[in-house]
């Protein structure tokens, strides 16, 4: 634990509910805090923003919001924190600039201007400003609470499933903007969600929450490669990969994904050669095979090692994790197939993998 991090040490009981959480996570990135409903994403971050009085420690880098052991515990008001809902909470009777001069009051005179542009920039609504709020379509409402939030010069950002009440196209709009404040802000951003996609997307770290406790925690691709709370993903668990688009096929529309162990093939979405590519590959899209298949038209072969087998869900399938060099790939089979592939851990197979997307 370093004096970058972030430290979050609370519990809270409830009647029928207790959150107990104590981990150190970096404090810069998205950290994605993900589970299902009632596992106590929200009042995790109700406790770090202090509107909920949880027992324990909040260390955001070197300023300490709360440490019951010293006596210590800062009002929500003086943590420069921002913190943005799953509906926008803008004011009506403000238009946009109104809304975002709103947020920038809170930071220091000085600070003010230069963080209110910044954020216009930043947000990309420039064009808005004028426009009132009750106008304004959801994905640009978040847009101008997220800016509103940054106006205020926060120390860290907190987002309570900011996309959960848009439409799907509206999220496709609204993610690139995320992702432009994680790369271009050293803020420290904890988002809260439930969907599989956004964690894909986003998180540079993962804190999988259930029943008010942490099940894992770490770097996202490593969370997401553990077999053992697999159903919590439903239908999509599945490996991320972090790679560069190492080669662009003009031919065939392809491109190449080099990552530490193997490559990948996929579609060519006009990601520049040498940027940096999150590739998801999802279990379902994953089968094995004991020898190099021949005759195929699967054209992403990788040999890799079975490391573990696991139970899924449903009792016909396992869950296997694949090593490829230092990457891991999860496959999904059925128990019968494994039986008659008679696989085992140390085994070297091939993973045939049908399907990848980039998610960055
Ligand atoms: N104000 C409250 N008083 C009492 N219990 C509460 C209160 N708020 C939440 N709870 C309970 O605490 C537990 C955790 O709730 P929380 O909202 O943190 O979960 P969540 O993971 O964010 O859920 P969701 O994904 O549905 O938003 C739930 O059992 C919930 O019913």
């Amino acid at each position: 634990m370093s004096a970058q991090d972030m430290l979050l040490r609370l519990a809270l009981a409830r009647k029928t509910f207790r959150l107990d959480v104590d981990c150190a996570l970096p404090a810069h990135g998205i950290t994605c805090v993900f589970g299902p409903s009632g596992s106590g994403k929200t009042s995790l971050l109700r406790c770090i923003a202090g509107l909920e009085r949880a027992a324990g420690t909040v260390r955001i880098a070197d300023a300490v919001w709360q440490d019951d052991a010293q006596g210590v515990f800062v009002p929500t008001w003086k943590r420069p924190l921002g913190y943005v809902f799953q509906e926008a909470s803008l004011f009506d009777h403000l238009d946009v600039r109104g809304n975002l001069d709103y947020g920038a009051q809170r930071a220091g005179a000085a600070e003010r201007r230069i963080a209110l542009a910044a954020a216009i920039e930043l947000l990309g609504i420039g064009d808005l400003l004028a426009r009132p709020t009750h106008e304004l379509s959801g994905g640009e409402r978040q847009r101008v609470a997220i800016a509103r939030a940054l106006a205020a010069q926060p120390r860290v950002l907190l987002l309570d499933e900011p996309l959960a009440s848009i439409d799907i196209a509206r999220k496709q709009d609204i993610l690139p903007w995320l992702e432009r404040l994680r790369d271009e802000l050293a803020l420290p951003m904890v988002y809260v969600t439930h969907s599989a996609d956004e964690v894909a997307r986003l998180a540079d770290t993962l804190v999988v929450l259930e029943r008010g406790r942490v099940a894992s925690t770490g770097p996202a691709a490593r969370v997401l490669a553990r077999t053992d709370d697999a159903a919590l993903w439903g239908d999509d668990p599945g490996a991320l990969i972090d790679g560069t688009l190492a080669l662009r096929d003009g031919r065939w529309h392809l491109a190449r994904v080099d990552f530490p162990g193997g490559s990948l093939w996929l579609r060519d979405d006009g990601v520049a050669a040498g940027q940096r590519a999150r590739l998801r590959v999802l279990a379902r899209d994953v089968s094995i095979a004991t020898r190099e298949p021949e005759g195929t038209s699967i054209q992403n072969l990788l040999p890799c090692t079975v490391q573990h087998i696991a139970a899924d869900a449903h009792p016909s399938q396992l869950l296997v994790r694949l090593a490829c060099g230092e990457t891991t790939l999860l496959a999904r089979i059925t128990a019968r197939a494994a039986d008659s592939l008679g696989l085992a851990t140390g085994m070297p197979v091939w993973a045939q993998v049908k399907s990848v997307a980039l998610v960055q």
